[in-house]
């Protein structure tokens, strides 16, 4: 089958569809036997920078699930470490950073990306463009506000207490450090895009700790730069508990909004705005009760995305580590066999 024909790129492009294309948001992962097992001795960071690795876990899920789309195995930190930054992903806690950056000093750790420091993700997608066939790989990149937040903090964090004192008490400094990042995740994409890839996905999971007022000011010149500068294959933009937020994302240049499962699709619509296709969003923790509950609830959110222009089934954020496998294949069948016209 051609590419451009195929289910999801199709959503993405706001054109009709004779079957509803679904992929899951950290699809290949730990709910996966077969990942745990190449997974084994071998470090997040490591496994991310192994070509074969990064081409079997990607395979993963699409021989399982028959999932619609591929997205590449990474994490978002990977651009960030290949241009030496002191980082590391620890398990059960996620991405750690030695030096914080609290300074303008600390710019100085951001040098510009290059495609040589990240030659194993082109590697990759070149072959996995050659096993995918027609099923469309999509590349991703986290976003400036989701990176800075762990650059800013050294971590996870609950509240972004010093991101937010940083973008609210230095804006100077705020504005320098989005737009290094905004650099390193365009040239990131665009690498990525010039590898071979479909599609690409913005994630800025963190986003939702920030008002819409704040978010136009400090974050949304820096997004649609991003967007702008990797027009040519459909742009995804994704974040958590983004329900405020719906409208001023809209503006942000993508062609496709992500959206939680806080937020029913056929609302989620209207707030993002004509244009735009939507991809969602049904609660990851559903998968977790039994199947005629995920049915119900698959069910509506189907029924709900109707209302948008393009619709791309996933999960409101990444599939939980404690899911069943099986849950997701019955899932996939389910979409599959739901008649958008109907
Ligand atoms: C915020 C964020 C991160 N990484 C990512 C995001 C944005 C998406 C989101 O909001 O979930 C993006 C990401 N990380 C990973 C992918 C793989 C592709 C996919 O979606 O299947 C993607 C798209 C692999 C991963 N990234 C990580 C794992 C688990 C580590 C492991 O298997 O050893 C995987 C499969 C590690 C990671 N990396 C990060 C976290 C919070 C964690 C989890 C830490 C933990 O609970 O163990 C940062």
């Amino acid at each position: 089958m051609n590419l451009a024909d195929s289910a999801f790129l199709r959503a993405c492009h706001r054109r009709p569809v004779s079957r509803t294309p679904v992929w899951y948001m950290r699809q290949a992962g730990r709910s996966l036997p077969e990942y745990l097992k190449v997974r084994e001795g071998v470090p997040m960071l490591t496994a991310c920078a192994t070509p074969d690795l990064i081409v079997e876990i990607t395979m993963q899920p699409v021989r399982r699930y028959g999932v619609d789309a591929a997205i590449f195995f990474s994490d978002i930190v990977v651009p960030l470490k290949a241009i030496g930054v002191d980082l590391d992903i620890k398990p059960g806690v996620g991405p750690v950073v030695a030096d914080p950056i609290r300074d303008a000093a600390g710019l100085d750790a951001l040098r510009p990306l290059e495609p040589g420091d990240v030659a194993y993700v082109t590697e990759a997608i070149g072959a996995l463009t050659g096993e995918l066939g027609g099923t469309p790989l999509i590349g991703f990149a986290g976003a400036p506000f989701t990176l800075g937040s762990y650059l800013i903090e050294g971590g996870p964090s609950k509240n972004h207490d010093r991101t937010k004192a940083m973008m609210y008490g230095e804006p100077k400094l705020w504005h320098a450090l989005m737009e290094r990042l905004s650099g390193i995740v365009l040239e990131h994409l665009r690498i990525q895009i010039a590898a071979g890839v479909s599609a690409v996905q913005l994630f800025d999971s963190w986003v939702g700790a920030v008002a819409p007022d704040d978010y136009r000011e400090f974050i949304l010149p820096h997004t649609r730069r991003i967007f702008e500068g990797v027009a040519g294959v459909p742009r995804i933009h994704f974040g958590v508990g983004t329900g405020e937020l719906l409208g001023v994302l809209g503006e942000a240049g993508a062609d496709v909004v992500g959206v939680d499962w806080r937020v029913p699709l056929d609302e989620a619509a209207r707030r993002v705005g004509p244009g735009k296709a939507l991809q969602g969003n049904l609660d990851p923790a559903i998968l977790l009760a039994p199947w005629e509950v995920v049915e119900r609830k698959a069910r509506e959110v189907l029924r709900r995305g109707s209302a948008a222009e393009g619709h791309v089934f996933n999960l409101g954020h990444g599939v939980l580590p404690s899911t069943d496998p099986d849950q997701l294949k019955r899932l996939t069948d389910l979409v599959h066999e739901y008649d958008p016209a109907s």
